[in-house]
């Protein structure tokens, strides 16, 4: 019977223990990530590749995304402490020591490379290295605390993963995968100041400098209407260069159109729930947008 109870006891804190690592991975976001590194892959040249290449690669940069996101969460604890939406986080809580969550991170960034060097090739090795510096050094602790143009620069690490997947393919650089990119650079700041309005109490708290806190809820609501238009311009292009077809962009236009009537509601008629509501809405949105851009290349 004690027994028992003591292999219950060791059982769930085992569990505890996991759910911390995956806790500081920010598996959601990068599942996401993963997603938008598939349609890289879908989208490329036919290369012959094998199905096994290809979904290595896609754990491969999906493991130094959550490199990344483990080691935000060993530089930001102390920000995470004072918000109320991240208090609760394995390493600002003490649950995960941060020895733990670097020693975790280094592992996953070796298992990420050696995945990627032996399944993809050198120079989708290299741009993944950089997206994970960019995110965890550049974003996370030198701009974030910096200046208010924080996400928008910082962005652009979180918009590489369908260049990441192309390349992994064809193992150069080419026009496509980058309007992929902008695409995805465009759709970042509308996506994160809708939630940084909604918690710019959180931001102000922790002496954080994001757009709302510095420049006001009105001007930020402004400047997510110029990016939602320049979104919606930029998605037009992949139809222009006859990357995709119509399919694409009717889905696209509805979707960029919507999002841009959220935006404009919200400027005149703002509040924090509307804020939230825009900000869910943007992961949807890019999701859909995301598999019209594949469903369009099997359509078409
Ligand atoms: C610098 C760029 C970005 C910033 C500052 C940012 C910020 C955030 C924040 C603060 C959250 C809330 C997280 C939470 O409360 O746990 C979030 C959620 C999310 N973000 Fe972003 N984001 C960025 C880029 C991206 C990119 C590039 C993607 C995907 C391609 C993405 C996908 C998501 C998803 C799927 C969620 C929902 C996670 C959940 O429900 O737990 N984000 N983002
Ligand atoms: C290798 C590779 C593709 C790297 C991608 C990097 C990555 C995980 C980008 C996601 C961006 C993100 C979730 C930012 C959250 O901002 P925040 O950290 O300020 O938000 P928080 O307050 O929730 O911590």
């Amino acid at each position: 019977m004690k027994t028992a109870i003591m292999n219950q006891s060791v059982h769930a804190s085992w569990w505890h223990s996991v759910g911390n690592y995956i806790a500081i991975c920010k598996a959601k976001v990068v599942a996401m990530l993963v997603i938008t590194a598939w349609v890289g892959i879908a989208l490329a040249p036919e290369m012959d590749r094998s199905w096994i290449s290809q979904i290595m690669s896609l754990l491969g940069i999906g493991a130094l995304a959550a490199a990344a996101a483990a080691v935000n969460h060993v530089v930001d604890r102390e920000i995470d402490q004072k918000m109320a939406r991240t208090r609760h986080r394995p390493v600002a809580t003490d649950r995960l020591t941060v020895r733990d969550a670097l020693l975790f991170s280094s592992g996953l960034t070796v298992i990420g490379v050696v995945v990627l060097l032996q399944w993809s090739n050198l120079l989708c090795t290299v741009l993944t290295l950089l997206a994970l510096l960019g995110y965890a050094v550049v974003y996370t602790l030198f701009l974030k605390r910096a200046t208010p143009q924080n996400i928008v620069i910082g962005g652009l690490a979180g918009a590489m993963p369908p260049l990441l997947g192309w390349v992994s393919e064809t193992g150069q650089l080419d026009a496509e995968p980058l309007l992929l990119v902008m695409i995805i650079f465009a759709w970042t700041p509308p996506h994160f100041w809708a939630l940084a309005i909604a918690r710019r109490n959180d931001y102000q708290r922790a002496n954080i400098p994001m757009l709302p806190v510095t420049h006001g809820t009105q001007f930020t609501q402004l400047c997510m209407i110029v990016y939602t238009i320049l979104l919606a311009l930029i998605c037009i292009v992949p139809y222009l260069i006859s990357m995709s077809g119509w399919f694409y962009l009717v889905c696209s236009s509805v979707l960029n159109g919507w999002f841009i009537v959220k935006s404009v509601s919200l400027y005149y008629w703002p509040s924090d729930e509307k804020a939230m509501a825009l900000f869910r809405f943007s992961i949807s949105h890019l999701l859909l947008l995301f598999v019209a851009l594949f469903a369009d290349k099997w359509i078409m």
